[in-house]
């Protein structure tokens, strides 16, 4: 019985486990086959049968708390404007998903939440540690350090003491997943474990896209899945990925902040292919519309989409081979914040938005 990928710690007694293993029972069966039916392939008692699968019902039901329940908490980017642009910065809780292009960015913010997690709350972090789970290269060190330098410069109105954090590295958990595999096993057991030993605050997976595309049967020459049936499992596969991350998230009060790759979006003709079509209604959650000069889709589809909760476009710029590269940081989709692109820069102290458009934007920074 594969109760156990659904839910933890769901236990049957030996006599129905063994009568569901002989009858090969899944949990899906459980839940969808006739009471009846079931009775019969499982000689089991019907009452006892459905005792079961309303237990195991009431165990996969979301958990939902009532509005007044909910306080949303929000991990600082370490920018007080871009926090503002974003309705208040990382959601604690939730799935937030960067995309761009390669060199956009996307591990640079990573690794500035990393070091942000760490901040007393009073200046925005979350004072526990940071998950960085990496699929192609490690964590660099290095840029990590430097990220930490000038945290200082970040918050000027600070005591340095406050502020100033010596190693952060130590509080930086690394975890490299070079294949689909290990991936898997290290979120789906590895993970929940470090979440109940240490005080993790944020996860970082950098990038998701990376080992779907190596290990299901990709199509280079027309950038997309050719086999239906590696549809289905990465569908199944993203959707599981996204549910145990929310419930890690959500137990333990962490941001999840997840990498995503993109690629070349090509552009219709769509008084051809109608208004009300996949690829012209999905200008609005891909992020790039076709007045964007190259306009991109976020990698893994449809289904990734929406187990994400807020996505987050870092976008290049035409003059992005200056000193200090300058990127829009687009909110595509977010329950916290409206659509909106925020000009910033990549230096030395991370992501930030520069002082003119502070100025621009609020009279008060
Ligand atoms: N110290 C620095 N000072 C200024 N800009 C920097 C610095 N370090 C990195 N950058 C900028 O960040 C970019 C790299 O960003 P990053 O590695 O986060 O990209 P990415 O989106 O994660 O790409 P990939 O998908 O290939 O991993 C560089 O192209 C450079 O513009």
């Amino acid at each position: 019985m594969d109760i156990s990928n659904y839910v933890a710690n769901f236990h049957f007694d030996e006599k129905h486990a063994a009568a569901f293993e002989n009858a090969d029972v899944s949990t899906i069966d459980l839940l969808t086959i006739d009471v009846e039916d079931l009775e019969k392939r499982t000689n089991c008692k019907k009452d006892e049968l459905i005792q079961i699968i309303q237990q195991v019902t009431l165990l996969l039901r979301p958990k939902r708390k009532v509005a007044s329940q909910i306080k949303q908490s929000f991990l600082t980017t370490g920018d007080l404007v871009l926090d503002q642009k974003l309705g208040g910065g990382i959601p604690v809780g939730q799935l937030t998903e960067v995309c761009g292009e390669s060199g956009s960015g996307k591990s640079q913010l990573c690794m500035q939440l990393c070091i942000m997690a760490q901040l007393p709350r009073a200046f925005g972090g979350l004072n526990k540690a940071a998950v960085f789970i990496s699929t192609e290269s490690g964590l660099e060190t290095k840029r990590l350090f430097e990220l930490a330098k000038y945290i200082p410069d970040r918050f000027p109105e600070a005591e340095e003491g406050d502020v100033f954090i010596r190693n952060p590295g130590d509080r930086v958990y690394t975890i490299l997943c070079p294949d689909l595999e290990s991936q898997e096993h290290i979120i789906q057991y590895q993970l929940p474990i470090l979440f109940q030993r240490e005080s993790i605050g944020l996860v970082v997976l950098d990038s998701v896209a990376a080992n779907y595309r190596a290990e299901l049967k990709y199509n280079r020459s027309k950038s997309h899945y050719t086999d239906l049936n590696n549809i289905a499992i990465r569908g199944n596969q993203l959707g599981k990925l996204a549910s145990i991350l929310r419930d890690l998230s959500r137990q333990y009060e962490a941001a999840v902040v997840i990498a995503n790759q993109v690629s070349d979006r090509l552009t219709r003709d769509y008084d051809a292919i109608g208004l009300f079509s996949l690829d012209y209604q999905s200008q609005w959650f891909n992020g790039w519309d076709d007045l964007d000069p190259n306009p991109k889709i976020p990698s893994l589809g449809l289904v990734w989409t929406n187990n994400v909760n807020t996505r987050l476009a870092l976008i290049k710029r035409a003059d992005s081979a200056t000193v200090k590269a300058r990127r829009i940081l687009r909110v595509v989709y977010s329950p916290n914040a409206a659509r909106i692109d925020v000009p910033v820069l990549i230096g030395s102290m991370g992501i930030f938005v520069p002082k003119e458009e502070k100025d621009a934007s609020n009279p008060l920074f």
